[in-house]
């Protein structure tokens, strides 16, 4: 893991620079008149935990439906791993490794906490795993794994107590937790975070963080939105700025922290 990889100027169109798990080149995106991301490149290194912030309609959001291809980019490359995704859906990026979380969890709400565990595992075997073990014997066997590495999980955020329970009862934390164990169901190499820490209270928010420092001890990398500055700062390696959809900053937390660009824009939207 290379905490302090120094960021690297994106050099030309088709040079892949492997240091960056994940890469984004000139992505945009209008609705009608509105440019609501516009021209961002943006990359995360392997094996860090990188902070995207920026006012209120920056346009983070959308820029992570890009890079997951829940929208479709008006122009622009989204590389993962070296390879181009942005034209892929996103259960298959989801597949090759990198999944995200939304701002409101996802959260399935009649259905038990474990269950929402297992039907991410089906969404990460998919049509590999129904095309090639037809029949009900490998079926069964491959949920039982499933079963065991969902408790696994539940029980390493502290969810498993609440594993029968119906989703819909969890507090607004716990969804953010249970949609974090819930892609981790697919062995990701990379997790896109939408604001892990809003509406959350500060004990879970602590806690929260402590499992993404362990994951990402683990080897696993970070994209997060948050506009909790003191979750960005002390969790990030380089954080990333937006304004007005477009790249407006970037470096280590403390550097962007203190630059006037950044102040004034935050400044300029209150
Ligand atoms: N589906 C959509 N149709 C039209 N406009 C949209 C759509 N989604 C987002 N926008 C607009 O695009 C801009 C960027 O929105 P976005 O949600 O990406 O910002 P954000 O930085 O995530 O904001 P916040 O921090 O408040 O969540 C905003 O002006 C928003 O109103």
């Amino acid at each position: 893991m290379n905490k302090s990889a120094p960021a690297q100027a994106i050099q030309n169109e088709n040079a892949v620079d492997t240091a960056y798990i994940l890469e984004a080149r000139k992505l945009s995106k209008c609705f009608g008149g509105l440019r609501a991301v516009q021209d961002v490149d943006m990359h995360v290194c392997e094996g860090s935990i990188t902070g995207l912030i920026g006012p209120n309609g920056a346009g983070k959001t959308t820029f992570f439906n890009l890079l997951s291809n829940f929208l479709t980019p008006d122009n622009g490359r989204v590389i993962f791993e070296g390879r181009s995704i942005e034209k892929l859906p996103p259960h298959h990026i989801a597949q090759r490794g990198m999944v995200r979380t939304f701002q409101v969890p996802r959260v399935l709400s009649r259905l038990s906490v474990l269950e929402n565990m297992l039907l991410a595992a089906q969404n990460q075997v998919g049509e590999k795993f129904w095309n090639a073990w037809f029949g009900g014997k490998q079926i069964a066997m491959q949920e039982k794994e499933n079963r065991e590495k969902a408790k696994e999980i539940l029980e390493s955020v502290g969810l498993i107590h609440m594993c029968n329970n119906y989703a819909g009862a969890l507090s607004g934390g716990q969804r953010k937790l249970l949609e974090i164990a819930r892609a981790l169901m697919c062995d990701p190499k990379l997790i896109l975070l939408d604001e892990p820490a809003a509406g959350v209270n500060p004990a879970l928010i602590e806690e929260i963080c402590r499992h993404i420092q362990r994951w990402n001890r683990s080897g696993l990398s970070f994209l997060i939105i948050e506009h909790n500055m003191d979750v960005i700062m002390s969790l990030c390696d380089r954080v990333w700025v937006l304004a007005e959809g477009s790249n407006l900053a970037n470096g280590d937390p403390q550097q962007v922290r203190t630059n006037p660009k950044v102040l004034e824009a935050y400044l300029g939207s209150s």
